[in-house]
């Protein structure tokens, strides 16, 4: 079993957004391994985070995002920095990867409002997002199959963006 695609990208991107959209367009169901990571553990993601810091945070999700990948056959949000584990980077050499970008600014106003992000809560969440996208952009581009830009683009225009590629462009498609 393989997912029909696998979403990718930074926080505020639309993975959940978009990817539970494009399941519902393609009537396949959608996963997101953040949510995998919090029904295994029964533990908030900020809260491990706290608590036990972000490289066991990235152990557990690294191993979630294997077996995510390994069972799912829907749409597939991994965590905004899934990709910073060189296994999983290698894992996703074998499918289709949608990779969600995002400015700047509509980064921090997506991602602004909500303190549910342990990533971006600290005393200067601009510098630290824009450190977040310079460091990472090449790794999701890395792994992307193709690159869908948000700016200025609803959830649900951006799904049927993806839902056409789908339909003709990338490997495996029928
Ligand atoms: N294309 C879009 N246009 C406008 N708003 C959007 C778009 N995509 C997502 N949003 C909004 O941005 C916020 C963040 O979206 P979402 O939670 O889907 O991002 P995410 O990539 O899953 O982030 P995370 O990595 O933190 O899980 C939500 O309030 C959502 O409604
Ligand atoms: O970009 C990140 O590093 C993160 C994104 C979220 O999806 C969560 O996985 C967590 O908040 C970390
Ligand atoms: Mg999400």
């Amino acid at each position: 079993m393989t997912p029909r695609v696998v979403v990718v990208g930074p926080p505020g991107s639309g993975k959940t957004t978009v990817g539970r959209l494009l399941a519902g367009r393609l009537g396949v169901r959608f996963r997101d391994t953040d949510a995998d990571v919090v029904a295994h553990t029964g533990r908030e993601i900020a809260d491990i985070f706290a608590t036990d810091g972000e490289p066991a945070f990235r152990a557990i999700e690294e191993e979630r995002v294997a077996v995510a990948l390994a069972e799912h056959d829907g749409v597939l949000a991994l965590g905004g920095g899934s990709v910073l584990s060189p296994a999983t980077r290698k894992l996703l050499t074998a499918h289709t990867v949608a990779f969600l970008n995002v400015g700047l600014s509509e980064g921090i106003r997506r991602t602004g409002l909500s303190s549910a992000r342990p990533l971006l809560a600290g005393v200067n969440p601009r510098a630290t997002y824009k450190a977040l996208l310079d460091a990472r952009l090449p790794v999701y581009r890395e792994v992307a199959t193709a690159e869908f830009g948000t700016d200025g683009r609803g959830p649900d225009a951006v799904a049927g963006e993806i839902a056409a590629w789908l339909g003709t462009g990338p490997p495996g498609a029928e």
